[in-house]
């Protein structure tokens, strides 16, 4: 008889996605600890849980809590580091890099090899250049598409539309229009400008964005579940 499967969380700040190793298709819910155990709910129980999460340290107490009163069982929280399954680390401070950038440039390594650079279009989206051997030079860090979006509508008095429009990077003709078509020419000509100053890597792009701005012109190859794929790779080196 096979040992019950792992289970692998990848918790941003949107979205939780998660999958059992071995697995290739992906689960999502929103980032609320109840919504997670229901989303669970129907699935076998695991047999250990790994966690990847940016979501801050007290929504954490609260999702393991959840997750070990519900299932019994120990979870395992994943931690950037200086150097680990062939990635170094570019940070002074290691632990400080979103583990989700550390998970994503372990497993586009593990895809593609490196030199690579690896774009996450998440809430924020993120940008990491990932050299030869595995040597992470740093990355970027900019707004994801909705957040520059509601922050201009936070931060100003007029900039008000009931509904954005579809993406586009065209220039717009009415309020929401020019938000959205400005959101989305700062998030892909930012993706492009850094792909185009690495033109022998390759460049790999995940997140609920990504393929959105793949159709508005950007240069790089979609692989959907990149956190989940560094994630289970470390999740197989360390529980088996
Ligand atoms: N229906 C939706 N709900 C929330 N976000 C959406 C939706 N459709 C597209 N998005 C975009 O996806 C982004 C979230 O991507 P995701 O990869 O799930 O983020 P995270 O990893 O930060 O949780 C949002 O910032 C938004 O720009
Ligand atoms: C930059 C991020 C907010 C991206 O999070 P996401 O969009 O995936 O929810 C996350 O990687 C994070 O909280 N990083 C910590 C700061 C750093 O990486 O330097
Ligand atoms: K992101």
């Amino acid at each position: 008889m096979s040992s019950p499967p792992v289970l692998l969380l990848d918790v941003g700040n949107s979205t939780v996605k998660w999958r059992f190793v071995g697995e290739t298709g992906v689960n999502r819910c929103s980032a609320q600890a109840d919504a997670l155990i229901e989303s669970l709910k129907p699935a076998p129980a695991p047999s250990a849980i790994v966690l990847s999460s940016v979501a801050g340290e007290a929504f954490d107490a609260a999702l393991v809590g959840a997750l070990e009163r519900h299932f019994s069982i120990a979870v395992y929280c994943a931690r950037s580091v200086a150097k680990a399954l062939g990635i170094t680390n570019a940070y002074a401070k290691p632990e400080s890099l979103g583990v989700d950038r550390w998970m994503a440039m372990i497993g586009a390594a593990r895809v593609v090899g490196s030199p690579v650079v690896v774009i996450d279009a998440g809430s924020a989206i993120t940008i990491d250049v990932v050299a030869r051997d595995g040597l992470h030079i740093g990355g970027f860090i900019l707004p994801g598409v909705r957040m520059m979006c509601e922050t201009l509508i936070e931060r100003t008095g007029k900039v008000r539309y009931e509904q954005l429009p579809a993406p586009s990077t065209a220039p717009g003709d009415a309020t929401g229009a020019c938000v959205a078509s400005g959101a989305w020419l700062a998030a892909c000509a930012s993706v492009n400008a850094v792909v185009a100053d690495y033109p022998e890597y390759r460049a790999l792009i995940t997140g609920g964005d990504a393929r959105a701005m793949m159709a508005l012109g950007v240069v790089a190859e979609l692989r959907e579940n990149l956190v989940l794929d560094g994630l289970e790779y470390w999740a197989v080196s360390k529980i088996g």
